[in-house]
């Protein structure tokens, strides 16, 4: 067991970038968006700097790079929700699990810890993509980011976790690829841990200097 572990009580998980490379479809889904309005693909490069703050401003920076200017806000609520259609239509499409991933979570749960999810994803779309890889079961609550008022890096989902688990923020332990995720947990005073392979805005996550770095999950068990 990592020695971050000790005496932790609940794990919480970042999904997109830590355990599932997601941007495939996530790019697909913006592109789709754009062509509607017969503007250029953003392509998986592009989009992979822009996820991390949730499903609106993924948009806005698409909708934004794209016009070569801020959009307004009912345009951008249109293709918004054109972005949600698509994506919803098929969000496991071409989405992997990252290596050791799943032999994290078996673990985890195999040694009875408790386990929850904290996304930005809008909360719609995290059901059918855990199901999708048969994984659903593994945790107790999954958040999204139109859960509550607040998303990360605000501390306000990861507090709610721990409330709902009745375990203290510093028996917790974050782990996720950005700094939206080192960030809400430092807030939230649990221990944080990163993986490098994700998305951070194309910034190595080890700037925001989290607790620990693991180049695998599998390192967790
Ligand atoms: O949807 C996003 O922008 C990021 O999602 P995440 O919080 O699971 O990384
Ligand atoms: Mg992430």
């Amino acid at each position: 067991m990592h020695p971050l572990l000790q005496g932790v009580k609940l794990v919480a998980f970042d999904l997109d970038g830590t355990l599932v490379d997601s941007v495939p479809d996530l790019a697909a889904a913006v592109d789709a968006a754009l062509s509607e309005l017969d503007l250029p693909p953003a392509g998986e490069i592009k989009v992979r700097d822009w996820v991390g703050n949730g499903s609106l401003k993924l948009m806005e920076r698409a909708l934004g790079d794209a016009l070569g200017e801020a959009p307004g806000s009912e345009r951008l609520a249109a293709v918004h929700e054109r972005f949600l259609h698509h994506y919803g239509l098929e969000p496991n499409a071409r989405t992997r699990l990252y290596p050791g991933v799943r032999e994290a979570l078996d673990g985890l749960c195999a040694a009875g810890m408790p386990l929850g999810l904290v996304t930005n994803k809008p909360q719609a779309f995290i059901a059918p993509i855990l199901e999708g890889f048969g994984l659903a079961g593994h945790f107790g609550l999954c958040l999204g980011g139109d859960a509550l008022p607040q998303k990360k890096p605000d501390p306000a989902p990861l507090l709610h976790l721990a409330r709902h688990f009745g375990v203290a923020p510093g028996d917790c332990l974050m782990v996720g690829d950005s700094r939206h995720d080192i960030e809400a947990g430092r807030r939230a005073g649990f221990r944080t841990l990163a993986v490098p392979y994700g998305y951070n805005h194309g910034e190595p996550v080890a700037a925001s200097r989290p607790d620990g770095l693991v180049e695998s999950l599998a390192e967790l068990v």
